[in-house]
């Protein structure tokens, strides 16, 4: 019996977003962005070159149809990449008016976003003064850090002394529907910030916010300070069932991997394992062993994003790119007869460009276990139905694009 597995890698965009003008980076319009043309290019370019060395080398990715569903998305060239795919390929394009991960993952699960987030102004301060009243209350502090547009890496650096000096917790957010809270993990205390974060969520969500996001640190003053892989996100409920509900309905095992649980709020996820993408692609590999039959594995993973997008570094990026491929490969060679396994991802963070917010962009859909096959441009929504009736579910929404 069928066996499915759907991974996001988290922000791998290929350009070509028709709506891409609506969306910005700074006051620069995301026209023209494109992650992995971008960063294939300064590979060959030899603009890369900080732990790695030469074109981007991804020939597991690209065996599927990764380049090929770049040229399709966005017309661009693609150096390095040039395989004839053996996968069944094609590109997605989004509707959800928000090009963060939450709207992503949602529509990919088979549900457009149906309503406009919210979003707060890149004013100083950013935060209406009565919520950050009631953050003062909840956190038993008096006043809050940052109250600003921010890079969360930049924030904590900047602010982290302060921070631990006055026990204010660093508020900020981004061009996301985001109110995200640092703290320091042994001064602030973990607990106590997971526990500002969760109080303070149904306030957010009331308003629109998709996430209240915990974002813990460590480290002092002179040696720096480090973000911990403890995040939590605290994310609105999706508002209809999707994919994961359609699956466990029908009997299936729905399993996390990474920020799934948190992005879905585990509706329909039985359960979900967390950590670096390391530990997760260690789960992954050891689920494709184990997982039942009529089960869904749903991964995510956010790193490409997280630790190379957001800080706009092309070397980085390209590095994880290449670990992923070499141990995707693995997980390809230990695919069962009747497994389906699609790789896509949830939007774009071209680290070539303007500031350091997402960018709007189709995303690949990158199939093994159904042969060879061009599938064309495709709705973010046929990826859900593609994995529901490979599992035997009749899709409410989208066409299967095998
Ligand atoms: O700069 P950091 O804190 O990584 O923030 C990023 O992470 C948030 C959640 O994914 C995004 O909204 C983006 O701004
Ligand atoms: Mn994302
Ligand atoms: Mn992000």
């Amino acid at each position: 019996m069928a066996r499915a597995f759907l991974v996001v890698m988290d922000s791998v965009g290929i350009g070509g977003a028709p709506d891409a003008a609506q969306f910005f980076n700074e006051d620069r319009p995301d026209t023209g962005a494109n992650t992995l043309a971008h960063i294939a290019q300064a590979c060959a370019d030899g603009r890369a070159e900080d732990g790695r060395s030469g074109p981007l080398k991804v020939p597991n990715l690209d065996g599927l149809g990764l380049g090929a569903a770049c040229r399709l998305a966005s017309g661009e060239a693609t150096p390095g990449l040039d395989a004839t795919p053996a996968g069944a390929w094609g590109a997605a394009t989004e509707v959800s008016p928000g090009k963060d991960t939450p709207s992503g993952h949602w529509e990919l699960a088979g549900l457009p976003v149906p309503w406009d987030w919210g979003y707060f102004p890149k004013a100083e301060p950013c935060f209406p003064a009565d919520l950050t009243k009631l953050v003062c209350v909840l956190a038993g502090v008096d006043g809050i850090l940052g109250n600003c547009h921010a890079s969360g890496t930049v924030v904590i650096n900047d602010l982290g002394a302060a921070h631990v000096k006055t026990g204010r917790p660093i508020c900020y957010t981004s061009a996301d529907s985001v109110y995200q809270i640092a703290a320091h993990e042994e001064t602030f205390g973990l607990d106590r910030l997971l526990k500002l974060c969760q109080d303070l969520a149904p306030t957010l969500h009331e308003m629109k916010i998709g996430r209240v996001i915990a974002r813990p640190f460590v480290g002092d003053a002179e040696t720096g300070f480090t973000r911990t892989t403890n995040r939590r996100d605290y994310a609105i409920a999706p508002p209809e069932p999707l994919l994961t509900n359609w699956v466990q309905d029908a009997g299936g095992k729905v399993q996390g991997v990474g920020k799934i649980g948190d992005i879905f709020t585990m509706a329909g996820i039985d359960e979900c394992t967390k950590g670096a993408d390391a530990k997760l692609m260690e789960d992954l590999q050891e689920l494709v062993g184990i997982a039942e039959d009529g089960s869904l594995t749903f991964a995510n993973f956010v790193e490409f994003d997280s630790l190379y997008g957001h800080r706009r570094d092309i070397s980085g990026y390209a590095r994880a790119l290449e670990w992923f491929d070499l141990e995707i490969g693995k997980v390809l060679q230990n695919l069962k007869a009747d497994d389906l396994l699609i790789l896509t991802a949830d939007h774009g963070n071209d680290p070539s460009w303007t500031g350091t917010d997402h960018t709007r962009e189709r995303v690949p859909v990158l199939a093994a276990g159904a042969g060879a096959k061009e599938a064309g441009i495709m709705d973010f929504v046929d990826v859900a139905a593609t994995v529901a009736t490979h599992l035997g579910i009749t899709p409410p929404r989208g066409r299967s694009f095998l």
